[in-house]
């Protein structure tokens, strides 16, 4: 088995395709395969609507989420089920990732899989939340798992390669398509259809649909992505191909390692000064919000250069007073308060007094 690059860090191995391709049976197969090879993955599953699960999950999403209660208590329909068990574990990935760390030194691979239902996690808030966490702390690569036998016609084949296309635009991951059930028919007309122009299009001929006309536009477009693309034929029931599969995932670690591993830094330190700057701004609106109490500051410490302080360093300062302030501070204390208020209250009562005389004067007058 080839080893996953140089990286300690283990390698995460995302699997996505359509009902029915065999993502299950293929996590099953590498894990098995990886077993024997004394190198036991981390297994994660991330579909909640799974009946019984061929392989012993590490992490399951089906213990922290019921699926069929999350129907019965939102009212949904399966799909609407399945999106909204995704997004309540997705709030909780964090702890995934805590898991994942914890165990980096025993498993050099963590395999997930994903639901049945592609668009579930690929079109998905908590897909792109549980990827870009993945993708931003490990090694990750997408495998695309594609039902080869189901795969035979070019149209077919065509909205296979597109679909597979979104979910690279989507991830923006390095790649592999699984071609699988190699059993059934070998992979080999699918490579030669993306390496050989005009075989796909001898293929086409064949079809008389006005969507032939578009497909046969949309493989030149498809030009590109087909060259960068890692392509491996595997038949998961007989665990064939898999040596080829773990040197093309070799290639896709070292892949993200010299173009994807810079991006997520770089993405990871633009997120950082987000932050700072936001805890910037929250402490220069609770500098405005004090204000006033800056100003009392001021008073309070009768320093010149207050005025040039925030507040915290005010509130500070006040704990802080030198000795001359030390001295004015006793001094006020040694001024008797209740001399100083009564020679504030001795006229103010006099005024009143004399005017409750006048009035009292005014109403005897008055009764005469
Ligand atoms: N002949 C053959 N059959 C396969 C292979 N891999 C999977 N299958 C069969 O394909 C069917 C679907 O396989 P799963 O592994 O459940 O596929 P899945 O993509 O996980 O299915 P969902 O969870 O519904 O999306 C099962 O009947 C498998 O036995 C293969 O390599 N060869």
């Amino acid at each position: 088995m080839a080893a996953a690059g140089e990286s300690a860090a283990p390698v995460c191995v995302l699997v996505l395709g359509m009902a029915g391709s065999g993502k299950t049976t293929f996590v099953q197969c590498l894990a098995a395969h990886l077993h024997g090879q004394r190198c036991p993955p981390y297994v994660i599953n991330l579909d909640p609507a799974v009946h019984e699960l061929p392989f012993p999950a590490n992490i399951d999403i089906r213990d922290t989420v019921k699926y069929k209660e999350v129907m019965k208590q939102y009212g949904l329909g399966p799909n609407g089920g399945i999106v909204t068990s995704l997004n309540l574990f997705a709030t909780r990935f964090d702890q995934v990732m805590k898991f994942i760390e914890k165990r980096q030194n025993a498993s050099k691979y963590v395999i997930i899989d994903t639901p049945g239902q592609i668009e579930v996690f690929t079109w998905s808030a908590s897909g792109t939340i549980i990827t870009e966490a993945l993708a931003s702390s490990f090694p990750s690569v997408v495998v695309y798992v594609m039902d080869t036998s189901r795969s035979t016609n070019p149209i077919t084949f065509m909205s296979n390669m597109l679909y597979a296309c979104s979910i690279l635009y989507k991830t923006k991951l390095p790649f592999i398509v699984v071609m699988n059930k190699t059993d059934i028919i070998d992979h080999s007309f699918a490579v030669e259809w993306m390496q050989d122009f005009e075989t796909f299009q001898d293929a086409l001929n064949q079809e008389t649909s006005y969507v032939s006309n578009l497909t046969r536009s949309m493989s030149l477009v498809l030009d590109e992505f087909y060259s960068s693309l890692k392509v491996v034929g595997v038949s998961a029931v007989l665990g064939t191909g898999l040596d080829d599969f773990f040197v093309q995932l070799s290639k896709a670690v070292e892949e993200y390692e010299r173009e994807y591993r810079p991006e997520y830094e770089r993405l990871r330190k633009t997120l950082e000064k987000a932050q700072n700057k936001q805890k910037r701004d929250q402490l220069e609106r609770l500098r405005k919000d004090m204000g006033p109490v800056c100003m009392q500051g001021n008073t309070l410490a009768g320093s010149d250069d207050a005025s040039a302080m925030g507040p915290s360093e005010l509130i500070l300062t006040r704990g802080n007073l030198d000795e001359d302030e030390e001295e004015r501070e006793s001094d006020t204390d040694d001024i008797d308060h209740e001399v100083t208020e009564e020679s504030h209250e001795e006229p103010a009562f006099k005024n009143f007094m004399q005017e409750t005389r006048m009035r009292y004067q005014r109403r005897s007058s008055e009764n005469e």
